[in-house]
């Protein structure tokens, strides 16, 4: 099981959940053959006693016991719920992934209706519908399923679309796959998470829904009942026997809190903060004079697929100056994202953090943010990412993300915010600041997304920039302007940077100091001018591995892992 999710379950909220959810299904399956009976035997001398020792909710008009009838009926009100739904997410999805990827025409007409559907009020159409199919149950599971389509095509729709346009599709695509495996295989699996949220919601509403139509006489009829039924005829005694509406009326409002508790517990975007412990004795860094950042004794680990705590930094340390410049460098996969990302604070929630110090402007980012805190980091510490496309929000104009640190953290004014934006633009050489200002992301180059995402770090006060290959999607030009107007940033901010690259010459030739990371572990430490005067093995492999005007092109490239150490098993 993914071990986020055993977090969740095993919390108080998920123990909670997860019983009132046996305990439905336990009703549903064994309700009617337990109190079956008792729900439907009738006895005149008892019609319509109260709450007693016999009969804890008392009995209706026949003498029937209204305990056992509500414990019967959690079997029709939660399968009819739960057809409902079904009916709602399955036709909704279907016709808004058909939306998304048939023909274009079709996908207009599809897209077309399923607005025009969505003009009419949901309860509209589930009225609309059960008096087209008549009151009964199953009219009433068709009327609710039918009225929640649009909602979900809608959201299909939205979702698929989204994931549409992503890089891995256009491969998929290109790779010769139909639009039926593509659904399946990649579309699908992305959008289940947000619709099955959605759909726990819609049970919880659809309950409610059946609840008012039996309320209305629409829904169930008898001599079939279901809660809503049940609360009608309690109703009508409310001022004789309370208990007698209060108990299904109850039942509803627990089980619709179970049905949105389990889309809780499923949703990803509650998410905890990842698990950061300080080990004893650390003292925190002061926030004057000391470095800018400071890390002692890094480990961070992920939990594997059997939930097991994997190693992934070992014992990282270094600290930044102010004005320093940084590099990490080191293979694919030897830890160097992660080191900065954890000192950002930024890791995935299921990562296991562990230093004796991790620290930025003297905050300790092992303990909780405080709001004086966050507000530091918001405008102290900035970050440029590989891919700029991803990092910046592409419904936002390049003016309003730009914007948004001086207006919360800053309090600018919206116009003075915009004039800082103008400014920040036309100083990582943006040509026309104005105009760009007002266009969305996909409207750049990369190198300008690239340069936006710096002038976005240069909005406030940054004293560190954290750059985590921000020149490997672009090509050798733009590579070195993007680096001088991060250089340039540098002298007029005077901010630290922490740049992670694979390019060990691009590390070289821009950094002070070189961290060099190897599985975890940062085998090498040295000034960059001292690159050549390298002792590791690993970093003389990673030198070795740079052509230069020199190397022999008939030869191929030494390859790395030969003549280097044993991996360190973690
Ligand atoms: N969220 C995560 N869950 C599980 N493992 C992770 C997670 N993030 C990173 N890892 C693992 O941690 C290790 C280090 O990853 P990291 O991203 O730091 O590598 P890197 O040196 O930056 O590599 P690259 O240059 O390819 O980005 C990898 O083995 C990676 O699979």
């Amino acid at each position: 099981m993914n071990p986020a999710l055993r977090q969740r379950l095993t919390s108080p909220r998920g123990l909670v959940t997860t019983a009132g959810a046996l305990v439905l299904l336990a009703l549903v399956v064994l309700g009617p053959m337990i109190w079956g009976d008792r729900a439907t035997t009738t006895a005149v001398a008892d019609r319509l006693a109260g709450p007693g020792a016999g009969h804890l909710f008392g009995t209706d008009e026949l003498g029937r016991d209204i305990l056992a009838r509500t414990l019967v009926a959690t079997r029709t009100s939660v399968l009819i719920a739960l057809g409902a739904t079904a009916i709602s997410v399955l036709g909704g999805v279907l016709l808004g992934l058909a939306a998304t990827v048939l023909p274009r025409p079709v996908r207009r007409l599809l897209a077309g209706l399923i607005d025009i559907l969505l003009a009419f009020p949901w309860l509209l159409l589930a009225l609309f519908f059960s008096a087209i199919w008549g009151a009964g149950t199953v009219s009433a599971m068709l009327a609710v399923g039918f009225a929640g389509i649009p909602t979900f095509a809608r959201l299909g729709h939205t979702l698929a679309a989204s994931v549409m346009g992503r890089d891995y599709i256009r491969a998929a695509q290109i790779s010769g796959l139909g639009p039926v495996s593509i659904v399946a295989r990649h579309v699908v699996p992305n959008i289940l998470p947000p619709l099955t949220v959605n759909a726990t919601v819609m049970a919880a509403s659809a309950l409610l829904s059946f609840a008012g139509l039996s309320f209305l006489g629409l829904g169930v009829q008898p001599p079939s009942y279901d809660w809503g039924r049940l609360f009608q005829e309690g109703f009508a005694r409310i001022y004789v026997n309370p208990v007698a509406a209060l108990g299904p009326g109850l039942a509803i409002v627990l089980t619709c809190l179970v049905f949105t508790q389990l889309g809780e517990l499923y949703n990803q975007s509650g998410r905890r903060p990842s698990i950061v412990r300080r080990k004893a004795g650390a003292p925190p860094a002061t926030q004057d004079g000391g470095p800018v950042a400071q890390i002692e004794d890094l480990h961070v680990a992920f939990p594997d697929a059997s939930g097991r705590l994997v190693e992934r930094v070992r014992g990282v340390s270094f600290s930044i100056q102010a004005g320093e410049t940084i590099g990490i460098v080191g293979e694919s996969g030897s830890g160097k994202s992660v080191t900065s990302m954890a000192l950002a604070g930024l890791l995935d929630p299921t990562a296991s953090v562990t230093a004796r110090t991790l620290t930025f402007r003297g905050i300790d980012m092992t303990a909780p943010l405080t709001r004086t805190s966050r507000g530091v980091l918001g405008t102290e510490l900035a970050m440029v990412f590989q891919d700029p496309l991803t990092s910046l929000n592409p419904s936002l104009t390049v003016g309003r993300q730009l914007t948004e640190v001086a207006q919360v953290h800053g309090g600018a004014s919206r116009a003075q915010a915009r004039d800082r934006a103008v400014t920040a633009l036309t100083s990582v050489g943006i040509p026309e600041p104005e105009r760009r200002v007002k266009q969305l992301p996909h409207e750049l180059s990369g190198g300008m997304r690239q340069r936006v995402m710096i002038g976005m770090g240069l909005m406030a006060r940054p004293k560190l920039l954290l750059a985590d290959e921000p020149t490997t999607a672009l090509d050798v030009t733009v590579q070195r302007q993007v680096l001088s107007v991060l250089r340039r940033t540098q002298r007029r901010s005077g901010a630290a940077i922490l740049l992670v690259s694979h390019d060990i010459a691009l590390i070289s030739g821009f950094c002070d100091r070189i961290l060099v990371m190897r599985n975890g572990e940062v085998v090498e430490t040295l000034a960059a001018a001292d690159l050549h005067e390298a002792r590791h093995p690993y970093t003389r492999a990673l030198i070795a591995c740079v052509p230069d005007m020199t190397s022999d092109r008939s030869r191929p490239l030494p390859v790395i892992g030969d003549e280097l150490p044993e991996e360190v098993p973690s």
